[in-house]
């Protein structure tokens, strides 16, 4: 499944297509040196692709990927040298293994299919972990692998130089797998499992709220950017002809790392950008090295000069650009801006579930406070039921106890005949309740169709998914909006976006944390008039959490108020309104009367 316009992705396959061709062509025509280069450059931009697919598109800094293109190297190595250097020189290696004698291609499937495999089983650890705690991992990981190569002799040669390498790989072997390995992340990019874990990336929380399961996108993402550094790996192996474990550690990964960073980690655009600057620029440093004279002025040789300049520019990058020089979108994205098709309103239809929430005897104790104290209440299918109280009273905490952020420490909540209670938040959207949140929690570099067509494709197996996302768009009124970047939009049009995309999930209940806190009257009487027209025409129940009395009382069926955890009062505005227990929360002791 591709999540946007095929335009996009046909422009950047025949753009790396050109790319790939361009090299070639150059390289025919300065000789030798330059296919050297190229040849290089197209192995280096795989695996740099490569750590895009994983830490653009998951925001984790990986400094481990580097292993993979050693486990690739060693691998396919091992499948394509001679057998009798094999048995010779490399006794610990099981007969079939020694006997075995590959051509490149069928070595690098393997090798690829064996790299998979392993970055599988690492992945399900690593996958656990979040952020840097995740990024030092991957730094374990190359440590790691980089250990067991030298210490595993018998089989790699150790800390020697691992030779006889047929050197099958060509400039044209290198172009293709590179246009295979853009492609491949090019789609990845913008296929079902890259839009969701790019929303992960952007606020994981909403994104669980929306159905989104981060670890197991992740995970998707490791294992195929782990098989392009293994094709990368398996490449250079066979380009090189004999290299030693070295050759796959830090001094490669900050290389590729800094090709990067500079170019604009997000993107395959950065990716490709990064490459050809940083080799273009490796290959004018690496003439400084050695001294040069220029006009019989003598520049003396400084050790170091390619590290040194590499260093400068990532410094720079990173402080005047610090999403590298492309930014955030892919060229295409910019040169064609993506229109999704408008929705029509009554794509979202009559809510058929009867199913009430039942909120049980709920309490939660966060160390010596209890946020929320045996709270009990109930929604019915199409009520709007307001939950009011002072600040602190434990309000967002029973929200996000409904929505399975929080386990509550006592009690349940029961939608229909269905314990929720302790049901992972990526699994209660599906269940019937979406929500927004207090702190507005979008995907702010994805669009506004994309953040909420990562929900619909998310809840309901994706059924319908298009239109749900563009009948939510059409009830918010924001389909004008539909190809911005959320987080460029007006804090008003944010909400919009943040309830469109909960209702994008097709729910049954809709929890509002504040939905109307930042917008102006006018905003919020077009949200009142908005809310009322989706509650009476979906028959939807909803949780409504406001400070705003006005929009409160304009919209609610019922009222209940918390204070100090405590449920104080449960009844009709006009009631509420009355309530001696409620006015005194608000005013404080002696003010009732
Ligand atoms: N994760 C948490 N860990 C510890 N304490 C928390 C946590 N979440 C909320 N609290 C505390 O629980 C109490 C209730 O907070 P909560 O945010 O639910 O109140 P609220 O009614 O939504 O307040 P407001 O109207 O200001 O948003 C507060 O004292 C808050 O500091």
């Amino acid at each position: 499944m591709f999540t946007s316009s095929r335009q996009h992705f046909t422009a950047a396959a025949l753009a790396t297509i050109i790319l790939a061709v361009v090299g070639v062509v150059v390289a025919g025509l300065f000789g030798a040196a330059a296919e050297r280069v190229l040849t290089v450059f197209f192995i280096s931009l795989i695996a740099v692709t490569g750590i895009g697919v994983y830490s653009g598109n998951s925001g984790i800094l990986s400094f481990g990927h580097v292993a993979f293109m050693g486990i690739g190297a060693y691998v396919s190595g091992l499948l394509t040298l001679p057998a009798g250097l094999k048995m010779a020189t490399l006794r610990g290696l099981p007969d079939w293994l020694a006997a075995t004698e590959l051509s490149l291609i069928p070595a690098i499937v393997v090798a690829v299919l064996v790299t998979a495999v392993i970055a599988l089983l690492i992945g399900i650890a690593i996958g656990r972990l979040e952020g840097s705690a995740a990024s030092i991992a991957t730094l374990g990981l190359l440590v790691i692998v980089h250990g067991v190569i030298i210490g595993w002799r018998d089989v790699t040669r150790g800390a020697q130089s691992f030779f006889g390498v047929p050197r099958d790989t060509t400039l044209i072997i290198a172009a293709v797998a590179c246009v295979i390995a853009l492609i491949a992340a090019r789609w990845y990019r913008d296929s079902l499992s890259g839009l969701r874990l790019r929303a992960g990336r952007e606020n994981a929380i909403a994104a669980k709220a929306v159905g989104i399961n981060v670890q197991r996108e992740r995970l998707v993402s490791w294992v195929l950017s782990a098989a392009i550094m293994a094709l990368s790996g398996a490449l250079i192996a066979h380009f090189l002809g004999a290299f030693s474990p070295k050759k796959f550690y830090f001094h490669d990964t900050f290389l590729l790392l800094a090709m990067l960073i500079v170019g604009g980690m997000t993107t395959v655009t950065g990716a490709i950008s990064g490459t050809i600057l940083i080799t273009v620029i490796t290959e004018i440093l690496r003439r400084f090295e050695s001294g040069l004279s220029i006009g019989g002025f003598e520049l003396p040789a400084v050790f170091g000069t390619t590290q040194i300049g590499i260093g400068l520019l990532i410094l720079f990058a990173m402080f005047r650009m610090s999403e590298g020089v492309m930014g955030l979108k892919e060229w295409e994205e910019r040169v064609f801006p993506f229109r999704p098709k408008r929705g029509r309103a009554e794509a979202l239809g009559k809510r058929t579930s009867d199913d009430r929430l039942k909120v049980e005897h709920v309490s939660m104790q966060f160390g010596g406070l209890r946020a929320v104290d045996d709270v009990s209440i109930s929604v019915n299918p199409g009520e709007i039921l307001g939950l009011i109280g002072p600040n602190g009273s434990g309000k967002t905490t029973l929200l996000n106890i409904i929505s399975g952020v929080l386990k509550p420490t006592e009690g349940d909540v029961v939608l229909g005949s269905k314990s929720l209670t302790g049901v992972a938040s990526e699994k209660i959207a599906d269940a019937g309740i979406a929500r927004t949140f207090q702190n507005i929690r979008l995907f702010p570099t994805l669009t506004v169709y994309q953040n909420v067509l990562a929900a619909a494709l998310s809840t309901h197996g994706g059924k319908n998914a298009e239109e749900r996302a563009g009948a939510a768009l059409a009830r918010l009124g924001i389909e004008e909006r539909a190809g911005e970047d959320a987080g460029t939009l007006s804090y008003g049009e944010q909400r919009r976006v943040e309830i469109a995309r909960a209702l994008a999930c097709e729910p049954t209940l809709l929890l509002l944390d504040e939905p109307a806190a930042g917008m102006n009257r006018e905003e919020t009487d077009d949200l009142i008039e908005r809310l009322k027209v989706l509650s009476a025409d979906l028959g939807l129940g909803v949780v409504l959490v406001d400070h705003d009395l006005k929009l409160i009382n304009e919209l609610c069926d019922r009222i209940v108020v918390l204070n100090e955890g405590k449920l104080i009062a449960d009844g009709a505005p006009a009631a509420i309104r009355e309530n001696p227990a409620v006015i005194e929360a608000y005013l404080g002791p002696g003010k009732a009367a």
